[in-house]
């Protein structure tokens, strides 16, 4: 299973959630591309761009088992080759969706997210990226309910 969504989606305290239910390992794409290149993601932006992370992005998804749970990183549908990858894995892709108030909201403070910057830019990035959600996903979940009640969705949708 492989979650996708815009930053603060919930993908990873999700996947978190679904693993512990479901007994099943999770992944997460962020910090697999962390531990391998064995730099923050900051920095990776600073001196590689967006341009170098998505390139790093793609190696260490098409380098990742099939099998876990995988929540992935917000821009991941921005790479055409990325999105293939996952589309190809033949998984179910859940779409966490939520408006973009909300996701302004969980993600403004966190400095660990470089795309954040000011709140004009987040929100094309958001609306650039809807289309791009939809149409890699199998199945669009409301995230802005409680993490349970999107677990139990998910499980449901199944
Ligand atoms: N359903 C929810 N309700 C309330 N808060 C939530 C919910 N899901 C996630 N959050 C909070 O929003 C923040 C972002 O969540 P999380 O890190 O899981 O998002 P993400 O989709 O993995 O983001 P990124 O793309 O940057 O990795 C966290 O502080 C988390 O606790
Ligand atoms: O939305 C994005 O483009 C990103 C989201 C994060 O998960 C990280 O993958 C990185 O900060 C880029
Ligand atoms: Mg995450």
């Amino acid at each position: 299973m492989i979650l996708i969504g815009f930053m603060g989606s919930g993908k990873t305290t999700i996947a978190k959630l679904l693993g512990a239910h479901m007994g099943r390992e999770i992944l997460d794409l962020d910090e697999e591309i962390v531990k391998s290149s064995g730099m923050a993601i900051p920095e990776i932006f600073a001196a590689e761009g967006e341009t170098g992370f998505r390139l790093r992005e793609y190696d260490v998804l098409k380098a990742l088992p099939n099998q876990h749970i995988l929540a992935t990183g917000g821009g991941v549908v921005t790479y055409a080759a990325s999105r293939r990858l996952l589309m190809e894995m033949d998984q179910p892709i859940i779409y966490l969706h939520a408006d973009f108030p909300t996701l302004y909201n969980r993600i403004r403070e966190d400095m660990n997210r470089p795309l954040v910057k000011d709140k004009e830019s987040v929100k094309k990035l958001y609306e650039e990226r809807l289309d791009l959600y939809r149409s890699t996903s199998t199945i669009e979940v409301d995230a802005t309910s409680t993490p349970k009640t999107i677990v139990d969705q998910i499980m449901q949708s199944l």
